[in-house]
């Protein structure tokens, strides 16, 4: 095997972040394997989505700290712009949804769609067509031709993770897909992120609902104040109460 692919798939150390003038992340380290769930965790304002947003490079400005590194697939993505990012295979899923209104769901399938995509040991990774994203998400399916403007908030979330796969991503930052959606959307993101990882995909997701976390993740970090203070198994944050009380208030 050659070192790529012993290597992680996503290697953060000394990453920091700053909206303005305002510091937000401290030196920032993880890493994320091939076909691992990581769930990023802690307390609103903590710093999960802007540790998203500094890895892809959008709307902060980051830095990595002399002796750190941001490297996706072994090679340094600390000056790349989102765009060459995502053509990389690292796919980005924000809080907020971002379809196109106007655009049907088919549509908006296609603007996310790239080519067919290997892993660096050259094996084939998965290929995500709409045939295939409509049997992961059935109610996407039902309706092809609506516009995305008039679908349920739900509903949205889903396409624009199903427009994101359509790029072929070999690791999938996920933000806060368990926030304000209801139960059902819930059970079906999750069910989700199992299926990509049964393909072989990771999945680093901001979450602050330790049961949503539970219920996908293999590993997690916790931050506070920009900073990570645990990381562990899964399993072992949620048997650690004082951790749990002390990061997640929970
Ligand atoms: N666009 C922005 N401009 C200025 N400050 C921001 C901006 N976005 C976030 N912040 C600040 O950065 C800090 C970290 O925010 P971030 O959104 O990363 O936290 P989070 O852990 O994802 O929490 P949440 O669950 O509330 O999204 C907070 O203090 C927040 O107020």
């Amino acid at each position: 095997m050659t070192a790529a692919v012993l290597s992680p798939l996503l290697e953060v150390q000394g990453l920091s972040a700053w909206y303005g003038a305002a510091q937000v992340l401290f030196g920032v380290d993880l890493q994320v394997a091939r076909g691992e769930v990581v769930a990023l965790m802690g307390r609103n304002g903590a710093g999960k989505s802007t540790t998203l947003k500094a890895i892809v490079g959008l709307e902060v400005r980051r830095h990595v700290q002399p002796g750190g590194q941001l490297r996706f697939l072994g090679r340094d993505i600390a000056r790349s712009a989102p765009y060459q990012v995502a053509r990389m295979g690292l796919g980005y899923v924000p809080e907020d949804r971002r379809i196109f209104t106007d655009l049907s769901v088919l549509d908006n399938l296609e603007v996310g769609r790239q080519g067919a995509r290997h892993w660096p040991d050259g094996s084939a990774a998965p290929h995500w067509t709409p045939e295939r994203l409509f049997a992961l998400f059935p109610n996407l399916g039902e309706m092809p031709h609506r516009p995305g403007g008039r679908m349920s908030g739900g509903e949205q979330q889903m396409l624009t993770v199903a427009r994101t796969l359509m790029g072929q991503p070999l690791l999938v930052l996920l933000d806060e897909p368990s926030e304000g959606v209801a139960p059902l959307i819930v059970e079906q993101m999750a069910r989700t992120i199992r299926q990509l990882k049964a393909q072989g995909v990771s999945v680093l997701l901001s979450e602050q609902n330790l049961h949503f976390a539970e219920a996908v993740a293999d590993r997690a970090y916790v931050l506070e104040k920009g900073q990570i203070r645990h990381h562990s198994s899964m399993a072992a944050l949620v048997a650690d109460p004082a951790v749990r009380r002390q990061y997640l208030g929970v």
